[in-house]
């Protein structure tokens, strides 16, 4: 006999798994179990929470997909502005921006190299390790509200492994598969197509029906955490590995750089792996990895000091490649 205690009881085992699974399958890409044995236990918990509506809670994965169409987005201050990163083309610029640096800080310091996802940043607020709040960059002061599309997105936990009260900031992105697909599907439904993922993730995010952002397929990479000192953590390269335990996915290209010939090799690297890449980047950003070198050269009103991004050149290839389809 059910009844709504022991519905509640096996809901929180439901809740539980599915949560193990979702995470390794979404922000761990190392997926465990086949969707169908996902989907049965979620369609058993959709089912308990419909017959006891009183068990639901906030986290629950029945909870991500609202249905909701939204009226508009509300606007929001952002506690700390949205900066944007400064941008070079060249290597002799990078080694300006090294030598910027060591201006004002004379011991040593490493550099955490980390590819640039060309997507859209995203802010996420969470209390007791709870999802409550997430934001568009807006004009970097003020933000758009977007926490009911925020929640469809998979990768983004809807609660941590902690109850930690935090803001961390990422690059939320289309995979080039699903882009490919939604184009494709789009065209034969006679639609306009999207430019390239860029473009297709922000359209998704701006959707006012969730229903459709949840379609959208969208990830994140997680690559900021807001006051890391205060949490005892001392170094970049430390938040993204804390911020990968919580719960959040985070990049794991990313490389801690003691000099500037070992930033060259990556960025080498990198331009070669580009095309292989299943997201798009259009560069890598390198950062002083102690957050001591961060917060003695700060920020200027548009850009922080201590990063900076190194545009790749338009990828020829590619370009050919399009030019090939038009002429056709
Ligand atoms: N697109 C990206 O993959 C990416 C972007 C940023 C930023 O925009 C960014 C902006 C700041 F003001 C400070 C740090 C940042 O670090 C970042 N790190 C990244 N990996």
């Amino acid at each position: 006999m059910l009844t709504e205690l022991s519905a509640k009881k096996r809901a929180q085992e439901l809740r539980k798994q599915l949560s193990e699974w979702s995470h390794q399958y979404y922000v761990m890409d190392q997926p465990t179990v086949e969707d169908v044995v996902y989907d049965k236990a979620y369609q058993e918990l959709v089912g308990l929470e419909k017959k006891f509506p009183k068990i639901i809670v906030d986290d629950s994965p029945t909870q991500r997909v609202g249905g909701q169409v939204l009226s508009g987005f509300n606007k929001l201050n952002h506690v700390l502005p949205m900066l944007s990163l400064g941008d070079v083309f060249s290597k002799e610029e990078l080694t300006e921006f090294d030598q910027r640096l060591h201006k004002t800080i004379n011991d040593e310091f490493a550099y955490n190299c980390e590819l640039k996802i060309d997507g859209l940043a995203i802010s996420l607020v969470y209390e007791n390790g709870l999802f409550v709040q997430g934001s568009t960059r807006g004009n970097g002061v003020v933000g758009e509200d977007i926490t009911e599309n925020l929640k469809t997105i998979k990768a983004i936990p809807l609660r941590l492994t902690e109850p930690v009260s935090i803001e961390v900031r990422g690059e939320c992105y289309m995979p080039k598969r699903a882009f490919v697909e939604l184009n494709a599907k789009r065209e034969a439904e006679g639609k306009t197509v999207f430019a390239n993922p860029r473009n297709a993730a922000a359209g998704s995010l701006r959707q006012l029906d969730t229903a459709i952002t949840a379609r959208r397929h969208l990830s994140t990479f997680i690559y900021y955490l807001m006051n890391p000192e205060k949490l005892g953590i001392n170094k970049q390269s430390e938040a993204l590995r804390k911020m990968s335990e919580w719960g959040f996915r985070i990049n794991t290209e990313s490389r801690v750089a003691n000099t500037m010939a070992d930033v060259d090799a990556y960025i080498d690297e990198y331009q070669e792996k580009r095309i292989t890449l299943p997201y798009d980047i259009d560069g890598i950003v390198l950062k002083a990895d102690p957050f001591s070198v961060q917060r003695i050269v700060g920020n200027t009103v548009k850009v922080p000091r201590w990063a900076i991004a190194y545009k790749f050149p338009p990828d020829e290839q590619e370009t050919v490649v399009r030019q090939i389809e038009w002429t056709v």
